[in-house]
């Protein structure tokens, strides 16, 4: 991008940051700092999405080109959809988000806007699959009540948990097959010894499927044949309850399900009929439907396994991905292109 103006003054670009940096000694400060020698960061001081909308229509934000922008900023923003492009400045080129998933952003608005948008793919994949073995490990062997009851001085529980299971020879379908499946897939078989099936729409190539040690299955036997299903897919108009009543109905009766996903991949009052009902045996969460809240129905289920959305929350990770999503503002910066923008927004 230029460095000087038509007028022969000195330009600085503008950067617009909603939501909070790491505050941890070894995350990514430095790099930050190289963002803040080459542009000006301007944060908002709103609190609320309509405050932010009066916030930009003041003209506080113009000039931005850039906006860096965090998972935990929809507190302050809510999505960025079309009304709330509307009311950012024109100047404003590329979102930079700092994570994986990006359903908090319509990238459809966004490219409408002629806006550009990054995401931070492979940095999760790690930590968020040794989460999903942590849920699966949890979910199968029915710790969450007796965390509860040893605390309580109840020891395993007034009525002890039903026995758990093992991993070892039962089948793994994970639905969903990019990073973070490919991850999960590969510890599942060499550390557990589980089976693993994976459905997804674009099928791995035999080389990778080996690879990875996953078998291709379609999605009715996905659902069958699995004992666990790991739901490891983007959120989006096609995959927002693509688990619910009618595919808890086809599952194996006692299925284990595991989602560090996005909450709402799968029916959350529907998961809790089921879990009710027995069709579900146990369930391990990571994420919810209406974050932070979370149904009752899950909260109370002694066979729900559940983490306030942790899958990243590593310094080692939450480093790396700050890292990647800073890379991508000094990109914007100085060569006005972002290092990965979203597959939506890509030339084919
Ligand atoms: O990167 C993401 O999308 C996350 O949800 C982090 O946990």
């Amino acid at each position: 991008m230029a460095s000087e103006s038509a007028n022969g003054t000195a330009y600085r670009p503008k950067v617009l940051l909603l939501g909070a940096l790491l505050t941890d000694p070894r995350s990514a400060h430095t790099a930050w700092s190289t963002i803040t020698t080459l542009a000006d960061v301007i944060t908002p001081t709103s609190t609320s999405r309509s405050d932010f909308i009066a916030e930009s229509r003041s003209g506080t934000f113009d000039g931005c080109t850039i906006t860096y922008r965090t998972f935990a900023s929809i507190s302050i923003t809510g999505h960025i959809d079309a009304e709330l492009l509307s009311a950012l400045p024109p100047s404003l080129k590329f979102i930079v988000h700092n994570g994986a998933g990006y359903d908090q952003i319509s990238i459809p608005a966004c490219s409408e806007r002629g806006i550009r948008v990054s995401n931070t793919p492979t940095a999760v994949d790690d930590a968020t699959a040794d989460m999903a073995i942590f849920l699966m490990l949890g979910a199968l062997r029915n710790v969450a009540p007796t965390i509860l009851s040893l605390r309580r001085g109840e020891w395993r529980g007034k009525v002890p948990p039903a026995l758990g299971h093992d991993p070892r020879g039962k089948v793994l379908g994970i639905l969903g097959m990019g990073g973070i499946g490919k991850n999960m897939a590969r510890k599942a078989r060499l550390a557990f010894g589980m089976d693993v099936r994976y459905h997804n729409r674009e099928k791995l190539s035999e080389e990778e499927e080996r690879e990875v040690g996953a078998e291709w299955v379609d999605f009715e036997r996905l659902l069958g044949e699995s004992d666990v299903l790991s739901l490891n897919l983007p959120l989006n108009a096609n995959t927002r309850h693509i688990i619910s009543t009618r595919e808890f109905a086809r599952m194996k009766k006692g299925v284990t399900i595991v989602n560090t996903a996005r909450g709402a991949v799968m029916d959350e009052a529907a998961l809790v009929e089921a879990l009710n009902s027995g069709r579900v045996g146990s369930v391990g969460l990571d994420v919810y439907e209406d974050e932070p809240t979370v149904h009752p129905g899950l909260i109370e289920n002694p066979q729900a396994f559940l983490v306030p959305h942790m899958g990243t929350y590593t310094v080692e990770t939450e480093t790396k991905m700050e890292e990647w999503a800073i890379s991508n503002v000094r990109m914007a910066i100085e060569s006005g292109v972002l290092r990965s923008v979203v597959p939506e927004q890509r030339e084919r």
